[in-house]
């Protein structure tokens, strides 16, 4: 990805995750009062060293000062420009289990202002917390109607890639896997795709798996570790 600052530095999905995190703590901040913040602050509210924050603001061509800090207005203001903010951020859901069923009824995600449109799954079933649950063959119609780009994957396995292709063709260009199948995007992408479709997974099992390996290696090897 070309960086739209002002300089040619490529933009890794590391940085971009690091900036909406920046931003999250840049908005609490505000919210208390805050005009002005360090680097060192925000590297220690974002468990990251104060040099990687200094870099990533360097990339959106912000130039702190190193007594006077940086004004929060204006990283929020360029952060925002940057990573395409909106006021809600609208997905669908589909494979309505246990989990797609979870995600529905949260409270933290609309607390996120993401708003879960529609659900669908194999038979239709009553709303969920005021969401409708359609069946899948509705979802090219959901979609355009409301312009959704994000979709959320909690089907069984043996539907993953089925339904990543049906989704995929109805308009859906970012996903959230919870399968363990390792979508790609098939012979369509190329590099990601004509598309240009995004695909990030999640696996609980794989993250307790790596604590339980650090936490090994911090009691058995601390010496190996470094920050
Ligand atoms: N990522 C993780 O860490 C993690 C953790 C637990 C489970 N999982 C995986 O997440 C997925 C969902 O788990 P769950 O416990 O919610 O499963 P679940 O069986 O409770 O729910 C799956 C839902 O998908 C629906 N479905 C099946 N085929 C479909 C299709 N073709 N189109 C639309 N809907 C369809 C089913 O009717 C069901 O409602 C599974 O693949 C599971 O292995 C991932």
């Amino acid at each position: 990805m070309k960086d739209s600052t002002n300089n040619n530095t490529l933009l890794t999905k590391n940085i971009i995750t690091r900036l909406a995190k920046y931003l999250r703590i840049l908005k609490s901040l505000k919210s208390i009062g805050l005009i002005k913040v360090f680097s060192s602050n925000l590297g220690d509210a974002a468990g990251i060293a104060p040099t990687v924050v200094r870099k990533d603001f360097s990339i959106l061509g912000i130039n702190g000062n190193k007594k006077g800090g940086y004004i929060i207005d204006n990283l929020i203001k360029q952060i925002e420009g940057l990573l395409g903010i909106e006021d809600e951020y609208k997905a669908i859901i589909v494979g309505c289990g246990r989990i797609g069923k979870a995600l529905i009824e949260s409270e933290e995600l609309k607390r996120e202002h993401i708003h879960i449109i529609a659900g669908f799954d194999l038979t239709p079933s009553e709303p969920l917390n005021n969401v409708p649950i359609y069946t899948t063959d509705k979802m090219e119609e959901i979609v355009k109607k409301e312009n959704i780009k994000i979709g959320i994957i909690s089907v069984p396995n043996h539907a993953a890639i089925k339904v990543f292709e049906h989704m995929r063709e109805a308009g859906i260009r970012g996903f959230l896997n919870f399968t363990s199948v390792d979508i790609k995007c098939g012979d369509k992408c190329p590099v990601g795709c004509e598309h240009k479709c995004v695909i990030n997974q999640v696996n609980i099992g794989l993250e307790l798996e790596n604590l339980f390996h650090l936490v090994h290696i911090t009691e058995k090897h601390p010496d190996l570790l470094i920050e």
